[in-house]
């Protein structure tokens, strides 16, 4: 555990900052509106997914999953002895961004740190929150939406990904040798034998390759960040279970119009191609997703362990971090660490692998939609917070 001092000072609340999704069927449609407004979604997807969410009640276990992790990180802090409110608020339904940081406002925080459910960089998972963010701020009553105090009543702070922390790659690491005991349970066959004949898929959500591309022009991309993690992971799980796991990684969800090209190979494609190869056995490890929410409860359980059944492969889901002791103290540590560094002490920033923290405050042209192009959109939380190319509009 960290040595940092148990001060949050100088931030008065966090701010648990996710995606949202709808808790009835009626809420449906109009959050796949919230989420695809301006994107090139084509119809059928739309519709497509809006089955996933109707096979599901109409409700997606993402909001109970952030309730549970409000309630492990107020545990963890308040375990420490650390007092920190600790509030709720989604970019694509309620409770919306501006209605926590109002709640959060009225009881009187000034500084708040914002911990996006987003482990790692991207444009969907970093720059994304921080231009809902800088809209919040601005409905608050910002003048500009810098992130910093311009009418708003409040200053907002992101921590920084935490793909690479330790707590996050040993949560993964738990629940994927929790997986392979539970394959060897279910096959018959021992852990360390299976180690070796049984790959390890770790799955993450596809995104553009135009995105990809620009997820790296600050920083090693969205999918070097993940294969640094999965071999972080492998290696953890390879010396627990006594025999070198064979790793790869693949990816799930994709969306927009088929002449897009993102990234491969999609997870069902593995499988079969697996198979082809003579594999009988998987473990698939939802490393680019914190909790089971519909992206792993539809594509993942319903979707790519039908294929596995299909093929006849036995297929387990490892657990993604949810509430694990580990995830939740590392983030608890990073909170600190973070306050730390803000309160101007000499703070080491945490992190294994080979890539380095990734920055406090974002730099300029980070994680844009497209490489190359400032999109003019305002975002919070970085140093390029007006338009994105703007390099001398330094925020703080
Ligand atoms: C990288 C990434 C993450 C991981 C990081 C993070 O966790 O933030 C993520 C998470 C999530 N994505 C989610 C849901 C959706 N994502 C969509 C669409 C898209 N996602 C994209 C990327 C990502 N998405 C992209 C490039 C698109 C295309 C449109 C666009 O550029 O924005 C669509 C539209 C329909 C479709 O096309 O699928 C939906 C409904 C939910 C909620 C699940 C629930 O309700 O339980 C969660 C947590
Ligand atoms: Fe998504």
């Amino acid at each position: 555990m960290s040595s940092t001092a148990l001060t949050p000072s100088p931030y008065d609340a966090l701010l648990l900052f996710s995606f949202g999704g709808p808790n009835e069927p009626d809420d449906v449609l109009p959050f796949l509106r919230n989420v695809t407004r301006g994107k090139n979604i084509p119809e059928e997807r739309l519709v497509a997914v809006g089955e996933h969410y109707y096979h599901f009640g109409g409700r997606s276990p993402i909001n109970e999953q952030n309730v549970a992790l409000m309630a492990a990180l107020r545990a963890e802090l308040e375990r420490r002895g650390v007092e920190l409110p600790v509030a709720w608020g989604n970019r694509n339904w309620e409770p919306y961004t501006t209605q926590a940081l109002t709640e959060l406002r009225d009881a009187g925080a000034r500084r708040v740190l914002a911990v996006v459910t987003s482990a790692y960089g991207s444009y969907s998972g970093c720059r994304q929150y921080r231009e809902n963010l800088a809209a919040s701020l601005v409905e608050l009553g910002a003048a500009t939406p810098t992130g910093d105090d311009g009418g708003a009543g409040l200053v907002v702070d992101k921590l920084r990904h935490y793909f690479n922390h330790p707590g996050f790659v040993r949560a993964n690491a738990d629940a994927v040798v929790e997986a392979y005991e539970e394959l060897a349970a279910r096959t018959g066959v021992d852990v360390a034998t299976l180690a070796s004949s049984a790959p390890l898929v770790f799955v993450t959500h596809s995104i553009p390759d135009t995105m990809e591309e620009a997820s790296g022009a600050q920083r090693p991309s969205y999918s070097t960040q993940h294969r640094d993690v999965g071999a972080l992971v492998a290696a953890q799980v390879s010396e627990r279970l006594g025999a070198p796991v064979e790793w790869t990684l693949a990816y799930c969800s994709r969306s927009g119009p088929p002449s897009q090209p993102w990234l491969e190979p999609d997870v069902n494609d593995l499988l079969g191609e697996r198979h082809a190869g003579g594999t009988r056995s998987v473990v698939l490890s939802p490393i680019g997703f914190i909790s089971d929410h519909m992206e792993v409860a539809y594509d993942l359980d319903t979707e790519a362990l039908e294929t596995a059944r299909e093929l006849g492969m036995a297929a387990v889901r490892a657990g993604s971090v949810s509430t694990r002791a580990p995830f939740v103290e590392g983030l608890v540590d990073m909170v600190l660490e973070r306050a730390a560094a803000e309160r101007g002490e000499a703070v080491e920033r945490v992190t294994v692998g080979t890539l380095g923290a990734w920055p406090d405050v974002c730099r300029p042209g980070c994680c844009r939609l497209r490489a190359g192009e400032d999109s003019g959109v305002p975002a919070a939380c970085g140093s390029d917070s007006v338009g994105d190319g703007a390099v001398g509009a330094v925020a703080r």
